[in-house]
C-alpha cells in the first residue's frame, strides 16, 4: 500500500484517531526500534491529548540492545513507560498487559471505589505504516479472535479482540503520518522500510546506509563484504563492493544499481547485524533539553 501524506489524508487519519480516543483507556503507540524518534507522529502528544499511553519500540529484534534500553530510558524520563517488544516472534506480549495495568491502576481502583463493575482494559494501537500494527493485532489476538459485539452508545460499530480476561483492543488501529521534517529522517524510514523506496532515491538511501556503517560499524561492513579495507570515498566504497560481489555491467563497469539494491536489501534483512539508527542522546528531540 502506498501512502501519500497529503493535508487532507493527516486531517482524516488524525479525525478517526481522535474519534475513537473516547472508547479506550490507553494507547499504544507503536514505533520502530531501530528508529523511535522518526517513526513516532509528530503530533502524537497533541492526537492523544492526556490519555494515558504505553510505548512500544518494536522490531527490538532487529535494533541494538543497548540502544533500546537507553530509549527505554529515555522515555521514562519524560513520564513515559516504554517497553521493547517483537510483534513478528510474540515476545512482550505478557509484558504489554502487565505494563497496561500498571499505568492504570489508580484510574481503576479508582471506578472499583465508585462501585463500577470491573472490566477489560480497553486499548487502540496507533503508528505509522509498517511499524507492525496488525501484526501486532494478530499477536494479541492469539488467532482466537473472538470479535465482542458493537459498543453501545457510539455511532459507528466498533469490533473488540478480547486479548485474555485483562485486555480488549480495537480491531482497526490508527495509522499516523511519520515525520517528513528532514532528508535524514526520510532515508531512516526509506531504509527501515516504512516509507516506499520510490519516493525517495534509492541511491541516497544506499549512500546513507554505507555511510552510517562506515562511522558507526566498520567491523561489520568489512565483514560482510570481505573488504581489506573501507575507501573513505563512498564511489570507491560501491566500487569495491560491486568488485567484489560481482555486481557488473556487461561491458565490466560496476552495476551501481544492483550495488545499491544489495547494500538495502543486506541492511533491510539483517546482514550487518541489529541495527539502531538513531540515540535518545543525539538531541533529535528538539522539545528535549
Ligand atoms: N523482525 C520483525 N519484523 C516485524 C515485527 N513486527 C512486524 N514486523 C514486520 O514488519 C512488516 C510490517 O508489519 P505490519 O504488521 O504489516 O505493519 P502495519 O503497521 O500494520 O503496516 P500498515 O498496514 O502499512 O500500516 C511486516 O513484514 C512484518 O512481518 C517485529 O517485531 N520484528
Amino acid at each position: 500500500m502506498t501512502i501519500q501524506w497529503f493535508p487532507g489524508h493527516m486531517a482524516k487519519a488524525r479525525r478517526q484517531v481522535t474519534e475513537k480516543l473516547k472508547l479506550v483507556d490507553i494507547i499504544f503507540e507503536l514505533v520502530d526500534a531501530r528508529i523511535p524518534y522518526s517513526s513516532r507522529n509528530p503530533m502524537i502528544d497533541e492526537i492523544i491529548q492526556h490519555k494515558p499511553r504505553l510505548v512500544l519500540l518494536n522490531k527490538a529484534d532487529m535494533a541494538d540492545r543497548d540502544a533500546t534500553k537507553q530509549w527505554i530510558n529515555y522515555f521514562q524520563d519524560k513520564g513515559i513507560k516504554a517497553i521493547a517488544i517483537n510483534s513478528q516472534a510474540g515476545q512482550g506480549m505478557k509484558e504489554i498487559v502487565r505494563a497496561s495495568q500498571e499505568i492504570l491502576q489508580e484510574k481503576f481502583d479508582r471506578m472499583k471505589a465508585k462501585g463500577v463493575k470491573p472490566r477489560a482494559i480497553r486499548a487502540m494501537i496507533v503508528g505509522i505504516p509498517n511499524a507492525g500494527k496488525s501484526t501486532l493485532i494478530n499477536r494479541l489476538a492469539n488467532k482466537n479472535i473472538a470479535k465482542t459485539g458493537n459498543t453501545p452508545g457510539v455511532t459507528k460499530a466498533q469490533q473488540w479482540i478480547k486479548v485474555g480476561k485483562e485486555l480488549e483492543l480495537l480491531d482497526t488501529p490508527g495509522i499516523l503520518w511519520p515525520k517528513f521534517e528532514d532528508q535524514e529522517v526520510g532515508l531512516k524510514l526509506a531504509l527501515t522500510g516504512a516509507i516506499k523506496d520510490t519516493i525517495l532515491n534509492l541511491q541516497d538511501i544506499a549512500v546513507y546506509a554505507l555511510r552510517f556503517l562506515q562511522n558507526k560499524y566498520p567491523d561489520r561492513l568489512t565483514e560482510r563484504y570481505k573488504l581489506e579495507v573501507i575507501p573513505e570515498d563512498i564511489v570507491e566504497l560501491f566500487d569495491e563492493i560491486g568488485k567484489l560481489r560481482g555486481c557488473l555491467i556487461s561491458g565490466g563497469g560496476i552495476d551501481y544499481d544492483k550495488v545499491t539494491d544489495l547494500i538495502i536489501r543486506d541492511f533491510r534483512s539483517e546482514k550487518f547485524g541489529s541495527i539502531t539508527l538513531e540515540y535518545p542522546n543525539e538531541r533529535l528531540d528538539p522539545t528535549v533539553q
